[in-house]
């Protein structure tokens, strides 16, 4: 007898994520409306409450925490087109930043009491071997996705593993939140033709200043992202498949979401998408990070739709096609501090916030339980 093929850490991924249980969302509703407080008087938080329920399909859902960050970085081909004030070398710079504990983001996850683990997926660069750093390099960064594909299939499938591999092991080792994170200089513009790509929205409502750039540069990062869109065939259409109906199979749908990761992505979008992906799969709730990690998560959504139940979105960057992403996804951001720095940083911010929710629905009295009573009418 033959053997069934093994399938794909990806595939197996993609299919044992479930949406939102409703029952556990509903009954969360009800505890909610039951505690010491006016109804509705913790506004999102208790949207966010409920959410998570859905999500963990049981009510209350358990408090995300212990949580764990993933800085995932890669290099940009497109870098080449003077898309960023900033040299290459920053990437890996910024690497051994975070290993010796000197970045935002570290001083952010010190103050959360979160573990940042750095993965490089595609640094330009050789890193020496170091504690803290995981070594997944699929390439040395990617191809110019103004010229042509930014990644072959083969690199944005091993990548997208690389992120799943990630995940599993930070729950393996108890994580109950996943916090998205990256580092690549240049990678605002491959996030700006993704968002692009999968909502439809033209290259001048999702591209970004990023880490600065003057108003001439920035005229130019747009057209770079328009001749993205262009050589790859991706101009004017959301490719995420929500517009073509019930006619595409399931299949269809995925390859065509990952060819437009391949084609215009970096190797952090698509490991990122691959973290949210397991995160989502093993029912962990995911708090995104800015842009990087919006454009992550869209090309998720667009591999497995109910990812969607399963992500929280930290914060809303300055960056304008974030918040494009985060529209598309129907995702409301919990924090807004005018942060445009990534890393993990806003959805570090966050984390405490997240808790917070989820705690209520443990440790606040019911009106029955503490003998408050209850409004007339
Ligand atoms: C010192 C430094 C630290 C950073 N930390 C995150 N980013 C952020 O900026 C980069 C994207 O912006 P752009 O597309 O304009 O290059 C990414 O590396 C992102 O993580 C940084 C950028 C710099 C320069
Ligand atoms: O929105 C972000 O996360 C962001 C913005 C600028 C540069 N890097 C990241």
């Amino acid at each position: 007898m033959l053997h069934a093929p093994t399938p794909s850490p990806l595939l197996e991924t993609i299919a044992a994520i479930r949406p939102a249980d409703a029952e556990a969302a509903a009954e969360a509703r009800a505890h909610q409306d039951r505690l010491t407080k006016p109804r509705g008087s913790l506004g999102v938080l208790e949207e966010v409450a409920v959410r998570l329920a859905g999500a963990a399909a049981v009510s209350p859902a358990p408090i995300p925490e212990p949580a764990a960050l993933a800085i995932f970085a890669a290099d940009h081909g497109v870098h080449a087109r003077g898309v960023s004030p900033w040299p290459q070398e920053v990437t890996a710079q910024m690497v051994a930043n975070f290993l010796a504990g000197g970045a935002v983001a570290n001083a952010f996850a010190a103050q959360a009491g979160v573990p940042v683990t750095v993965v490089d997926v595609g640094v330009a660069s050789d890193l020496p071997a170091a504690p803290g750093l995981v070594s997944r390099k699929v390439a040395r960064g990617t191809a110019d996705l103004s010229r042509g594909p930014a990644m072959t299939r083969e690199q944005a499938v091993a990548a997208l593993e690389a992120g799943i591999e990630v995940a599993r092991d930070l729950i393996g080792n108890g994580a109950r939140c996943l916090i998205t994170g990256d580092m690549g200089i240049a990678n605002t513009t491959a996030s700006a033709a993704l968002i692009s790509a999968y909502t439809g929205r033209d290259p001048e409502h999702t591209t970004g200043r990023g880490t600065g750039v003057d108003d001439r540069t920035y005229a130019h990062k747009i057209r770079v992202v328009r001749e993205a869109l262009a050589v790859n065939g991706l101009a004017g259409q959301g490719a995420d498949g929500s517009r073509e109906g019930a006619a595409e199979s399931a299949e269809a749908r995925r390859e065509r979401a990952l060819r437009v990761l391949a084609a215009v992505g970096g190797l952090e979008h698509a490991a990122i998408a691959g973290f949210i992906l397991a995160g989502a799969a093993a029912r962990v709730p995911v708090l995104l990070d800015g842009v990087i990690s919006g454009a992550a998560a869209l090309a998720a959504a667009a591999l497995a739709p109910a990812v969607v139940d399963h992500c929280v979105a930290g914060h809303r960057s300055v960056e304008p096609g974030h918040a494009q992403a985060l529209s598309h996804l129907g995702l409301r951001p919990l924090v807004d501090l005018e942060l445009r720095l990534g890393e993990g940083t806003g959805g570090l911010l966050a984390h405490p916030i997240l808790c917070a929710a989820a705690r209520v629905m443990h440790e606040v009295a019911t009106f029955d339980a503490a003998g408050v009573t209850e409004k007339r009418g």
